[in-house]
């Protein structure tokens, strides 16, 4: 196939690209680019990233990051003949440059060498055809005329050995525009068509249709197969830092402070911006000037390097830039380049440093575009501050001019470009600042988090700390998850509250930050009062951020329920708590063992300020409770959750002699879920009678009746200060629950809540619970006695109690006692009567639809009623519209 071409004819040809190559028409401009010969030459070609686009129903599906040197290979590898690929991307994404290079490649004869040739598309030839007709074997004889016509006619009869490349589809979109039929579709080379007609073809693929094609283009061409420029990775950027300077060090350095640099960092994934960011950290660097730390500053050193550079007055300069920013186009046609005031800059080279000129200046036809998008939205938000004809801040223009917008709202910022135009409007600058603050009180009540970091971002752009205060002051922030923020993001919500000196919840539920997010959200948490970090999952990296935050920060609550925590995690954290100012801790199912505890009981005994410590669902056991124990004498706890924390009868000496000793401060103690049984029970009683505790939860802890003479003595007892208690799900049979009926009767029980659901109670104890409620000894105010299949009759005595005057009772819950509709005018009777019931659960009972008008008239006529829960799995009806159902 390759014989076909003899070999001088193919050097020939590569040593005539080559030199296309090196003599490629772009200038070298600050804004626009290095020209594709110093980037090859000077060794600066970086891989780019590319990722697979695919169009799916109109929805547009991306694949991941590839580099565009190995799609290239893999796409127009040998068999692939008569592909289509088209690279797309915005400007300055290095589109061109990579295809150059593959041109350079191939004619160096390092890549692509099954093509026997390889040919530029007449790009220029083809939009300017107009309505002539020509052939497509013509036009690439015109531009390759080193090669004979004939040699060139039996290349086009083997196009399976044919590489074309088509630089840039956007110019030819006037060609594109109308819909060709397949029938006007030609597949003769010499056949002459308009050229509507030859690109259409050549793209479908009737022309020249082994031929592979390798297209440019700023849009995805539809039905060809896509691959999206994404630009530079980090890695890509580093390795560009590092061709570019030839120290290491220096590139190193500048590197990382042109990824710490506000705003640049998003920029720098397009390379042309990249090469002009490197540019000017070298000339700053040279000049021993202070680098850029904002996209804004670096803009305004660049404008101010491009109009010093012409030598111009400031009034000169301030009209120049002041008539660029209102083009708001990003292409634009001579009139609109007149109508902006730009007519007498028309033959000035300062226009061509901010704009390519396609074509004569003066032809009516010819465009001009802006050689950055950056800069172009710079230009826009430098015009508002400089003329105030140019219209007020619009809601519907780019992210890029906000952050300019605020970025020069600063003195610091706009300080280099000043110095070229002259002092900025005042009054702009406060009409900015109310924009900006207004939007804050409009997006901070809402709840989109990536909102608020829009506003955060113009917040911290601005660098004005009094404004960030002063406007976050008079908004309502909704306290939002943040969990889905990107490391920049981080650094922003540091900043805003830092400026405004603390933060009342960090909602990060379900977090999975980084160990540089975390590091980056330091000052942020240092300053927070409180830390959801709930179902998050967090490196011991983070954890250790996350610990020098607590160590040295004023939160008093962390939240870090049911978050994967990696090993040694908890004693990171312990050492941090024993000097921090945190009360409350949640490490609810958070997988913590027994050697976690014995970290724990170091923390509380070395000085924690700790109040409240939640550890629910971790499989603690005896041994990691006895640690826990020999901390609880010497502590300030005063309340901690160990439901189903896998403990037994065993740990409970342990637990009770810490409690007994006098010097523990615990108040509140929750075992529920646990084998506590009836000989820890009554070693927990004895804690009661002491008068340590007030709040017990002891519920599904395999008790029976056994243990309710020992409980109902400390309840009895002079000291007990018990108010709250738990018993739920154990078999306490009717003599334990008389028992404790019994100790409920004497006026010293201070019980104010008490909960026997599931405990297997009789109509005999209903009838004791209804006798207490009657006594006027009973503090009870709560009572809690469902699942107990008692039915109307035992819940009878519960009625009376409630219509009698010395029954307190606010809320009682009477789930499930297979209640009838027989009960209901009796019960809405005594629910009517009584002074104080304010909530009453009657789920899941035997009640019918026909008992609903009753009891939707109960809580019509009883405004104190505020909750009647009749929920059944397929009956729920919905009360007064203020109060629950
Ligand atoms: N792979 C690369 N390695 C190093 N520098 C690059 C690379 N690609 C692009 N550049 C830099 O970015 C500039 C702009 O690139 P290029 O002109 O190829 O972009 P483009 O995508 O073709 O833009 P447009 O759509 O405006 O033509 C180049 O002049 C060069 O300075």
């Amino acid at each position: 196939m390759r014989s076909e071409i003899s070999y001088d004819v193919q050097q020939t040809h590569k040593e005539t690209l080559r030199n296309s190559v090196l003599n490629s028409a772009l200038p070298s401009s600050l804004l626009g680019g290095q020209p594709v010969r110093e980037v090859i030459q000077k060794g600066h070609y970086t891989a780019l990233s590319v990722c697979a686009c695919e169009d799916d129903h109109a929805r547009v599906r991306r694949g991941d990051q590839e580099a565009l040197e190995d799609v290239i290979s893999r796409e127009l590898s040998p068999g692939s003949e008569g592909r289509r690929l088209v690279l797309y991307g915005g400007v300055g994404m290095g589109k061109t440059t990579a295809v150059e290079k593959v041109i350079w490649d191939w004619t160096t004869g390092a890549r692509l060498q099954h093509y026997a040739l390889l040919m530029r598309v007449p790009v220029w030839e083809l939009a300017a055809l107009g309505g002539k007709a020509e052939s497509l074997q013509r036009m690439l004889g015109c531009i390759h005329t080193h090669i004979s016509t004939e040699t060139l006619a039996v290349a086009l009869q083997r196009p399976q050995s044919l590489l074309l490349v088509l630089d840039g589809l956007e110019r030819l979109q006037n060609l594109l525009c109308a819909p060709l039929s397949s029938s006007s579709l030609i597949c003769d080379v010499q056949q002459e068509a308009s050229g509507s007609v030859l690109l259409c073809s050549l793209l479908h693929g009737s022309l020249l249709a082994e031929a592979s094609v390798l297209i440019t283009s700023r849009e995805p061409v539809e039905s060809l197969r896509c691959f999206e420029v994404v630009g530079f990775s980090q890695t890509q950027r580093r390795t560009f830092f590092q061709q570019f300077f030839d120290d290491r060090g220096q590139a190193e350095r500048l590197f990382h402070q042109c990824e710490q640099a506000l705003g640049a960092y998003e920029q720098c994934f397009r390379p042309a911006f990249c090469w002009m960011l490197c540019n000017v950290f070298k000339t700053q660097f040279e000049n021993k000037n202070t680098p850029p730390e904002t996209l804004t500053h670096l803009l305004s050193i660049i404008t101010h390097m491009l109009l010093q550079k012409q030598k111009m007055q400031a009034e000169q300069s301030r009209a120049l830039v002041s008539s660029l920013g209102k083009l708001t186009n990003s292409v634009c046609s001579y009139s609109d380049i007149t109508s902006c005031g730009l007519l007498s800059f028309l033959h000035s080279p300062m226009l061509s440093a901010f704009l390519c000129i396609s074509g004569d200046v003066t032809h009516p036809d010819t465009t001009f575009s802006f050689l950055s998008p950056v800069m172009h939205e710079f230009l826009l938000a430098t015009s508002f501050y400089l003329d105030q004809s140019v219209q007020e801040i619009s809601d519907e223009r780019s992210d890029l001019y906000y952050t300019f917008l605020a970025g020069l709202s600063d003195s610091v910022q706009r300080k280099p470009i000043e110095d070229s135009v002259g002092k900025f409007d005042e009054s702009r600058i406060s009409t900015f600042s109310q924009w900006l603050m207004g939007n804050v009180s409009r997006v901070l009540p809402d709840g989109d988090a990536t909102k608020h970091f829009r506003v955060f971002q113009l917040l911290q752009h601005a660098r004005n700390s009094s404004l960030v205060k002063e406007s976050i002051s008079k908004s309502r922030w909704r306290l939002v998850g943040y969990s889905s923020m990107q490391e920049p993001d981080c650094a922003v919500l540091s900043y805003v509250v830092s400026c405004v000196g603390e933060m009342e919840h960090m909602n990060l539920y379900r977090a999975e930050l980084t160990d540089e997010q975390i590091e980056r959200l330091i000052p942020a948490l240092w300053l927070s009062k409180s830390i959801g970090l709930s179902q998050s999952r967090l490196s011991l990296t983070a954890i250790t951020n996350l610990s020098t935050a607590l160590a040295e920060g004023r939160t008093i609550k962390l939240d870090l329920s049911y978050s994967t925590l990696e090993k040694e995690s908890v004693k990171t954290l312990c050492r941090a708590l024993t000097r921090s100012t945190l009360e409350s801790l949640n490490l609810c199912g958070c997988s913590l063992t027994t050697a976690d505890c014995e970290a724990l009981a170091q923390m509380l005994s070395g000085g924690s300020q700790l109040r409240v410590l939640n550890l629910c669902g971790n499989n603690l056991e005896d041994q990691g409770l006895i640690h826990l124990s020999s901390a609880l004498e010497n502590c300030r706890l005063q309340e901690i959750n160990l439901d189903l924390c896998s403990l037994t009868a065993a740990s409970m000496p342990a637990l009770s002699s810490a409690l007994n000793s006098g010097f523990s401060e615990l108040r509140k103690l929750n075992l529920r879920r646990n084998a506590v049984m009836d000989d820890g029970m009554e070693l927990i009683s004895q804690v009661l009678q002491k008068g340590r505790l007030n709040t017990l939860n002891v519920s599904s802890c395999e008790l029976t009746g056994s243990c309710c003479s020992s409980l109902a003595a400390a309840l009895q007892s002079e000291n007990c200060r018990l108010t709250e208690l738990d018993l739920s799900v154990n078999d306490l049979d009717q003599s334990g629950a008389m028992q404790i009926c019994e100790a409920l009767m004497t006026p010293k029980c201070s019980l104010e809540i008490l909960e026997m659901s599931r405990c297997e109670l009789t109509e005999e104890v209903f009838r004791a619970l209804g006798s207490i409620l009657m006594s006027g000894g009973s503090k009870l105010v709560r009572l809690s006695v469902g699942l107990n299949d008692v039915g109307d009759t035992a819940a009878k005595h519960i009625w009376e109690a409630l219509r009698h005057k010395h029954c307190k009772l606010q809320h009682l819950d009477l789930e499930m006692l297979s209640l009838t509709d027989a009960c209901v005018e009796e019960l809405c009777e005594s629910v009517a009567a009584s002074s104080t019931l304010s909530t009453l659960i009657l789920k899941n009972n035997r009640l019918t639809d026909s008992s609903v008008p009753r009891l939707v008239k109960l809580m019509l006529d009883r405004p104190l009623m505020t909750q009647l829960n009749l929920t059944k799995p397929h009956w729920r009806y919905l009360l007064p519209s203020t109060r629950s159902s």
